[in-house]
Formats: C-alpha cells, sequence, structure tokens
C-alpha cells in the first residue's frame, strides 16, 4: 500500500472505522431502567451477536442503534459520525433529521415478525424504499431486487402476496428487502425465533451465507448455534449490562462468568 497516496490513506482508514459504535448507552421506560451504560462495536465486515435472557435489553439496544428508540445518555456513531443530540436525560432527542435519515437508510432493519407490506407484492415489497424514500431509478431497483430474491432462494415468488408465503420464504423476503436497500450493516432483531425449526434452517443459511460474504451484522438471538456459527464476536447482556463478551469459541467454550454459564447451560437443555 502506498501510504504516500491521501487517496488510499483515507480508504484504509475508512475502512478501519466501525460502522457502528455504541459508547456508555443508557436507556430507560419510566422508572424501568433497560440499558445501564452499554458500549460495543460494530467493525466493517463483522458479525457481533447479542445474546442473553429476555429482558436483558437485546432488542433495545439494537433498536437504539438505528434511532427506532430515544436513549437518554451515552454516543451513537455511525461510520464515525457521532449522532447529534437536542435535550438532556428524558427529554433527549435526536437533533438532525437528515442525520437520522441516513443512520436509517444505511441501517437496515430486519424484525422478529418480518413486517411485510401485506398489500404490496413481494416484488414491490423490495422495490418500495429505494424507490420511494432513495429515489432510485426504478429499473435498476427492480433488477437488483430480482436478483436478491434469487439469492434468498425466492427468485420464483417475486409476483406473491406476502400471505401466501411460508414464514420461512417471507423472512428471506424481508432480508432481500433489507439488502435492496444497499445498507452499510444489517440489524437483525431475532430473525428465525418466529419460525418453526424446519423453517428457521433457510433462514440461517440465507444469514450464514451473508456473514461468509462479510457483511457487517447486529444481530440478536436465542440460537446459541447461529450465534456460535456465523459471529466474529458475542455480547452477553445482563440486566442491561454487558456481563461478558469475545469471540464465539471463547464465550461459548469457556465462558468465565457464572450468569453466563447459567445461560449457556439452561439454553442448551431447552
Ligand atoms: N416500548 C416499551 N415500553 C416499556 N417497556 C419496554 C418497551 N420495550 C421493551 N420494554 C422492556 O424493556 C426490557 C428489555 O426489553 P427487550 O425487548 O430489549 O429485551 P430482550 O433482551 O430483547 O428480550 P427478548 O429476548 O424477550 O426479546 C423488558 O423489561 C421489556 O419489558
Amino acid at each position: 500500500m502506498n501510504e504516500a497516496d491521501p487517496t488510499v490513506s483515507a480508504a484504509a482508514e475508512s475502512a478501519r472505522t466501525p460502522v457502528i459504535e455504541i459508547r456508555g448507552l443508557h436507556k430507560a421506560y419510566g422508572a424501568l431502567q433497560v440499558l445501564r451504560g452499554v458500549s460495543l462495536t460494530a467493525p466493517r465486515g463483522h458479525v457481533v451477536s447479542l445474546i442473553g435472557s429476555s429482558g436483558s435489553g437485546k432488542s433495545t439496544l439494537l433498536r437504539c442503534c438505528n434511532l427506532l428508540e430515544d436513549s437518554q445518555q451515552g454516543d451513537i456513531l455511525f461510520e464515525g459520525e457521532a449522532v447529534r443530540w437536542r435535550g438532556a436525560g428524558m427529554e433527549r432527542v435526536p437533533a438532525d433529521r437528515a442525520q437520522v435519515t441516513r443512520l436509517r437508510t444505511n441501517l437496515s432493519m430486519v424484525f422478529q415478525q418480518f413486517n411485510l407490506w401485506s398489500h404490496l407484492t413481494i416484488l414491490q415489497n423490495v422495490m418500495e424504499a429505494p424507490v420511494q424514500v432513495l429515489r432510485r431509478n426504478p429499473a435498476e431497483v427492480e433488477a437488483r431486487a430480482r436478483a436478491l430474491l434469487a439469492k434468498v432462494g425466492i427468485g420464483d415468488k417475486a409476483d406473491a402476496w406476502p400471505a401466501q408465503l411460508s414464514g420461512g420464504q417471507q423472512q428471506r423476503a424481508a432480508i432481500a428487502r433489507a439488502l435492496c436497500m444497499e445498507p452499510k450493516a444489517l440489524l437483525l432483531d431475532e430473525p428465525t425465533s418466529a419460525l418453526d425449526p424446519e423453517l428457521q434452517q433457510e433462514v440461517v443459511k440465507v444469514i450464514k451465507d451473508l456473514a461468509a460474504e462479510h457483511r457487517t451484522m447486529l444481530l440478536v438471538t436465542h440460537d446459541m448455534r447461529l450465534a456460535a456459527d456465523v459471529s466474529d464476536h458475542v455480547v452477553f447482556l445482563h440486566q442491561g449490562l454487558i456481563e461478558e463478551e469475545g469471540p464465539p469459541a471463547r464465550l461459548f467454550g469457556a465462558p468465565r462468568s457464572d450468569r453466563l454459564r447459567q445461560f449457556l447451560s439452561a439454553t442448551m437443555a431447552e
């Protein structure tokens, strides 16, 4: 690499900048403190999984990342750029609507319940936001949407309605929809939890393929095998704090905290 070339060093610097960085995040719903000072980093091309008991704050943390939820304290950085706030504490809200839009369109979310629009076909679902929100060329978006539907194995369902698809197919359509925004990262909130075990595997395969392509992903999951298989880094949350984190082999193979050991043995026993 030519260090003297400013374009080369700028590209290298940008590759090193995490897509998402959270520093000391606090979030409460009224009197309920859900996040109590959480920091995490999603480096470019890495998969970071959030695990923990029900109610530990995993989904809330994910939703705070793309500002679907407000937070009262702490920093959220997207590609090194800190979210700007106005107000403080329970009054704190993002100050810059354009920044919020930029962040949301670059951090595409996949929900547990798919959230496809029932009045649109599968192809229309995938094309809707790039065309209507990003104002991209419809013909180019359609070509990309069809390629993505083929990639997730439902190329023949483009003209079907969501209700005509199985849960696994709907979730794969939702992943294609998220990818069609050409986001910098995918935020996946328990993408397999609403599915029967045999349908989970279809979605697991797609997520593994995306991990193999080095897509940046933040994944909330109760599926420890999935977390172990796809993650570069696993974060165990307990009551709104990070109890333990590390590479999956270490975290699952040699957990250090009693709480993580208990959580893993209870989860494996299910
Ligand atoms: N909109 C809300 N209003 C009030 N309380 C909420 C809201 N959303 C979540 N909570 C509470 O915040 C806590 C954390 O919820 P969250 O969904 O983040 O947990 P989780 O770790 O993702 O749980 P699960 O694995 O069951 O999805 C829970 O006690 C939950 O009841």
